[in-house]
């Protein structure tokens, strides 16, 4: 089955609400309508650069989705500091990344934690962007599929097949984020060939082959290609390069 790539910009704690809207227009400027069915582009900025966000697309009538960075599972209520998914929808939101690994290292996320917020998504009608993935000391001791799967297994307990199915997972070795440091493709490829088989194991063949996987980790216009060739990576999820809208644009277009 032929799934449709998606291009997604986690913009991390980057751009004010003002260097928002710029970037918003600048990609959005840039998009090109034929490519529309060809390749899904989502952008995720900080919680408050969410809705201007959506006004330059909505007003641009440009089709570039906008998701959250992260998301608590609870709708409302005595939760200083958190957002809950009514307060995303309301502003557009499609999605949330969930489980991202500076979530996970920073704050101290769990895979119990991951995996409420999945549900809650789910549960919502919005889709999750389950990030996995391992450290160098996981990768140096030979076991990161172990490792990553565990991490898939987790974050997708209790959740059954149509609901998975919408979902994307990205793969992200921490030693490849922010660092310059590339995973090569072939070793990108084998993780999310091993992710897809344990998403066939929960969900059955048909609907693993449904779900997007995707990489991240010091994607870039240079090596895009080579990792979007592989079979089992359908697009990816960009830090750096996707706070240029140059740069986020030329990955978009590797997509097609
Ligand atoms: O963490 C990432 C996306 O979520 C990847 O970040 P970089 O593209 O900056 O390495």
């Amino acid at each position: 089955m032929a799934r449709k790539p998606l291009m997604a910009g986690n913009w991390k704690m980057n751009n004010t609400y003002g260097e928002a809207v710029v970037l918003a227009q600048e990609i959005s400027n840039n998009y090109n309508k034929s490519w529309t069915g060809k390749v899904d582009v989502l952008v995720c900025p900080p919680y408050i650069d969410l809705k201007p966000a959506k006004t330059v697309f909505e007003f641009d009538r440009t089709p570039v989705e906008i998701g959250a960075q992260n998301v608590y599972w609870e709708p409302k209520g005595a939760f200083t500091g958190e957002i809950s998914i009514p307060m995303l929808k309301e502003v557009g939101c499609t999605c949330s990344i969930v489980g991202h690994s500076e979530r996970r290292g920073y704050f101290g996320e769990t895979n119990e934690e991951v995996n409420r917020k999945v549900r809650a998504l789910v549960d919502a009608g919005m889709y999750a962007i389950v990030c996995v993935g391992e450290s160098l000391a996981v990768r140096d001791a030979g076991t990161t599929e172990e490792f990553v799967c565990a991490q898939v297994r987790a974050a997708f307990a209790g959740i059954d097949a149509q609901e998975a199915q919408r979902c994307v997972v990205a793969y992200e070795p921490i030693w490849a984020i922010g660092t310059g440091r590339t995973a090569t493709p072939e070793q990108a490829q084998a993780v999310c060939h091993a992710i897809r088989q344990t998403l066939a194991e929960l969900f059955g063949a048909q609907v693993a082959d449904e779900m997007r996987v995707l990489y991240g980790g010091s994607m870039n216009v240079g090596n895009v290609e080579m990792l979007v060739a592989q079979p089992d990576i359908d697009g990816g999820l960009i830090g750096g390069a996707s706070l240029k809208a140059d740069q986020f644009i030329q990955l978009v277009k590797a997509c097609l």
